[in-house]
């Protein structure tokens, strides 16, 4: 087995002689430089090599796992060069590997009389990969891209113009906004789309900060030649489907009033040059893009919630469903509701009314196990990707084959209705049911047309045929295939009768496709036929003999010339059939999308039932109502892991009473953990699923925004400092009093001094003037104080308990701070070796008496100075100056003085004297 494995991964041999090598060696030095974001590959139509080292080294590692299949051209000459050689099966692998999970450009050069550059693609762009990258698979991923420019407006404003292509969907959304420095909305809008790459027109002035911005949020950035434009109107004249009746001209489209964002558009559009691809004509819709209409959500939550799986994650992993929130309520069964569940759970709503239908229907499919069962595995697991059949029909490249899938789509449709209706759930029908059937009666046409060109029988032996009954030419071409084909059999009768072979048919009559009809008996038989002169022998192969005899060899001519004409009269049958289904576009597009919606829901249903304890329905209440209540909330990854028994805990937020918990507690405590299921469940609330509590309680937010360990953010140029005072001023300037706030361990990538610094400013700005709903996770004990001076301010932590020889975590979530700090017990716990843990038990301790000591002396200060007032108070005696107004002025001095001071004893004499007073 092993012998096997390594022999399918060798590389095939480059067919290349020392001259033709010697050529492409001085053709690749011609081609001169590549950004190092593309990777070129040549096709030598045996093999296809990559060059130079970066292409080579990445290439193969991903093919091959290793370094050690690169090769050099002419590895004894001065002038050589690098490669790998690959299989058509791992150039596949490759660019499938380069485009969707590594986000890099691909260009393919092939040999024609000189080598010339064939195909390219992007990660937003991956028109011309679509058959290696989705051939036999299913489109599970989005492709959209984005392009944008940005203009300075008034000296200090940025107008941002965003144009975004969703291929797929065939959709153009534009918007534009100002911003602000810090490129906050723009943010918010490339967390939303989620784009896998952007056009810019330049990567200098002000699109440094654009530039650093994508980065962070893992998109490619693509400067386009400026090569001859393009006319934005006649392309959308092209490209827009404009509906029945209005006028085929974009003129006058309101869209096209943000004159950045049209721009932007043009651009996109030439560069994915979409009017050249017959499948998009006609096809595209454009939209205003609203973001109100969405929960903002910055880059920092997204990650931190841990939205979207790892790029490359494939649904059938098991690591899926485990890694993301995607991964959780991902249950779909069709590639539209996988594409669909990846938009709605990057794209929150902020209506209620839409999130009311989405739980109605969830609460309704519990309510009723058969029919979820019955919808997700009789119904939708056998519905086929519409869309790209849609595509396929618009390109002309869909089969007869194609068109009786969609076909089936539209005969199973009513089942899947009736299921429904069953449910007698007002929202059920309305939402799902009602819409269904428009588009079905739309397709009605679409149905009988089918039923009255295609050979269902011929399906049922495997072949796609239209029916001869539907053409008289098809009838006549069929009537004399039948005839010679009866003659053929009656030959067989007579040659079975002449070769007198032992019993009754031996001689098989058959049709292959390179020989047309012939004769075949075992080859055990070959000497009786050998006798017979008037046979003759047309090849042997393991399953006998197969011959034939000239009158055989007329019919199976005459007949073969038939059903060459029958394929051709069929194919522009098939042609014509197809134009006509490409009217259907439309209604099968939205069939598309209500069954991707259907899938959705069944699918959040599943996940809710599935979950080691089930999610519970959320009570939303409206924006501004100032509640959110989680009883015992789990984090729905987290839960799915096995060795992890989950430890639930409950928040309970109320506008003004409580608007921010400042988290303290040991490392690995569960801090992180406890603030992320918080946020987790919101976004999973306004999604339209259900949540991983046992009691939900939600006010609609605007925003989750978040700030989390500095470590997986750090970026070229940009310092850990930097990086978190950009985060968190965009919290500062998009938090409302409706949004929810996660941050954790803020700070802590600068000094401890800075560090608290910021996070105390931080905290105390949200609490005291957003008063948006805070969860504050952080290891600066001083900021608990902020809860002695704003009542809003709940401190709490997570509980630990520890003697002599245990440290355990107890992930539960209690009020108040946290006594004490164990970090030198959670140090043990991670098997940190002892002498280590000693060690920093005894700088510790240290450190402890040194902090003593200080604290003495500034005591010893105080006091001094108090005593030197009273001194002054004293020797004044009946000094008419001092009056009672200045006294209590010294003596709130004092107090004020003590409290800042922090000191054990003066806070007890402070106390005691208050007591007394
Ligand atoms: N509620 C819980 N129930 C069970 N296990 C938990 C719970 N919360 C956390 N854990 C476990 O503890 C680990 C550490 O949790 P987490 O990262 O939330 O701690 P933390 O307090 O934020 O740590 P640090 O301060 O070091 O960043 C998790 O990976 C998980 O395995």
């Amino acid at each position: 087995m092993q012998a096997k494995a390594t022999e399918s991964r060798r590389e095939p041999t480059l067919p290349m002689d020392t001259n033709a090598r010697r050529n492409f060696i001085k053709y690749h030095a011609k081609l001169g430089e590549k950004p190092s974001t593309t990777v070129r590959f040549f096709d030598h139509s045996d093999c296809y090599t990559v060059h130079g080292s970066d292409d080579c080294e990445l290439v193969s590692k991903i093919v091959y796992k290793s370094t050690a299949f690169i090769g050099a051209l002419l590895p004894d000459e001065k002038e050589t060069l690098q490669f790998v050689s690959l299989s058509k099966a791992n150039f596949e692998l490759a660019v499938r590997e380069l485009l969707l999970v590594k986000n890099l450009r691909v260009e393919v050069y092939i040999k024609r009389n000189e080598w010339q550059l064939e195909y390219r693609g992007s990660p937003g762009n991956l028109l011309q990969f679509e058959d290696i990258l989705f051939a036999n698979k299913e489109v599970l991923v989005g492709n959209n891209m984005i392009s944008l420019q940005v203009k300075l407006e008034g000296g200090t404003q940025r107008r941002v113009g965003v144009a975004s292509v969703e291929q797929n969907d065939c959709q153009f959304q534009l918007l534009e906004f100002l911003d602000d420095d810090f490129f906050t909305e723009l943010e918010a809008t490339v967390v939303l789309l989620g784009p896998k790459e952007c056009l810019l027109p330049s990567v200098e002035g002000e699109y440094v900060p654009v530039k650093a911005l994508l980065e962070r949020n893992g998109v490619m950035i693509t400067v386009p030649k400026n090569s001859s434009a393009n006319d934005l109107l006649q392309d959308l004249n092209r490209l827009l489907r404009f509906a029945k009746g209005q006028q085929e001209d974009a003129t006058g489209l309101k869209e096209l009033q943000m004159q950045l964002a049209s721009e932007s558009l043009k651009v996109a559009i030439k560069y994915l040059d979409l009017v050249n691809d017959a499948g998009n004509l006609g096809h595209y819709e454009i939209k205003q893009l609203d973001l109100k209409r969405f929960v903002h959500l910055d880059s920092a939550a997204v990650g931190a919630l841990n939205i979207m799986p790892k790029p490359g994650t494939h649904p059938s992993m098991p690591s899926y469903r485990w890694q993301s929130i995607l991964g959780v309520l991902d249950q779909c069964r069709t590639p539209q509701g996988h594409r669909l569940m990846g938009k709605w759970v990057k794209q929150p709503l902020r209506s209620q009314e839409i999130l009311n239908d989405r739980h109605n229907i969830v609460e309704c499919l519990l309510e009723s196990s058969d029919t979820l069962e019955t919808l997700s595995l009789d119904y939708l697991k056998r519905i086929p990707d519409i869309l790209m059949l849609t595509k396929k029909l618009m390109r002309r490249k869909a089969t007869l084959q194609d068109l009786f899938r969609i076909y089936q789509v539209i005969l199973r449709t009513p089942k899947i209705v009736q299921v429904l209706l069953g449910l007698e759930n007002s929202t059920v029908e309305s939402v799902i049911c009602s819409p269904f059937k428009g588009f079905l009666e739309d397709l009605t046409g679409l149905k009988q047309m089918v039923e009255q060109v295609v050979d269902f029988e011929a399906i049922e032996r495997g072949e796609y045929l239209v029916k001869s009954s539907f053409d008289s030419r098809l009838m006549e071409l069929q009537q004399t295939m039948n005839e010679l084909y009866e003659k053929m059999q009656r030959l067989q009768s007579k040659c079975n009768d002449e070769l007198d072979l032992d019993g009754k048919q031996q001689v098989k009559l058959e049709n292959v496709a390179k020989l047309g009809y012939h004769f075949r008996i075992t080859l055990k038989d070959d000497s009786v036929l050998r006798k017979n002169k008037n046979y003759r022998i047309v090849d042997v192969i393991k399953g006998g003999v197969r011959f034939t005899s000239d009158k055989l060899e007329g019919y199976a001519e005459e007949f073969a010339s038939c059903h060459s004409r029958y394929e051709e009269q069929q194919q522009s049958i098939v042609e014509e059939i197809i134009q006509v289904a490409v009217g259907y576009a439309a209604p099968l597009t939205s069939l598309n999308n209500e069954l991707a919606q259907l899938d959705c829901l069944v699918s959040f249903a599943i996940a809710a039932r599935s979950a080691p304890t089930p999610y519970v329905r959320p009570k939303m209440l409206s924006e501004g109502a100032g509640q959110l209540l989680l009883n015992d909330v789990r984090h729905p990854c987290l839960e799915l892991q096995e060795h992890v028994s989950f430890i639930a805990n409950s928040v309970d937020f109320k506008k003004d009473k409580c608007n921010m918990f400042i988290i303290t507690g040991p490392n690995m405590g569960g801090k992180s953990t406890y603030i992320r299921s918080v946020g987790t469940a919101v976004l999973m609330a306004h999604v339209g699923a259900f949540v991983p509590c046992s009691m939900a309680t939600i006010s609609m937010v605007d925003s989750i925004l978040g700030r989390v360990g500095a470590s997986d953010n750090i970026i070229k140029g940009l310092s850990t400092f930097m990086v978190e005072m950009i985060e968190t001023s965009g919290i500062i300037r998009t938090a409302t009093d409706k949004s929810l706030v996660i941050i954790d361990e803020l700070g802590r990538g600068t000094s401890t001094y800075e560090g608290c610094g910021i996070a105390w400013s931080i905290a105390e700005h949200l609490a005291k003037e957003t008063k948006c709903f805070t969860l504050f996770a952080t290891h600066f004990h001083e900021i608990t104080k902020l809860a002695e001076t704003l009542q809003t301010v709940k401190n709490c932590h997570m509980a630990a308990v520890a003697d002599a020889d245990n440290f355990t975590l107890l992930y539960q979530v209690r009020p108040g701070v946290m006594e004490k700090s164990f970090g030198i017990q959670v140090a043990r716990l991670a098997n940190f070796p002892e002498d280590v843990v000693q060690n920093a038990e005894q700088v510790y301790n240290e450190f402890e008496d040194e902090h003593a000591d200080k604290q003495n002396k500034e005591d010893k200060a105080l006091l001094e100075k108090i005593q030197v007032a009273i001194q002054q108070l004293s020797t004044a005696g009946n000094n008419t100056e001092i009056n009672v107004e200045d006294l209590t002025q010294l003596v709130t001095q004092f107090t004020q003085d003590i409290k800042q001071l922090d000191s054990d004893y003066f806070k007890s004499v402070l106390a005691s004297s208050e007591a007394k007073a």
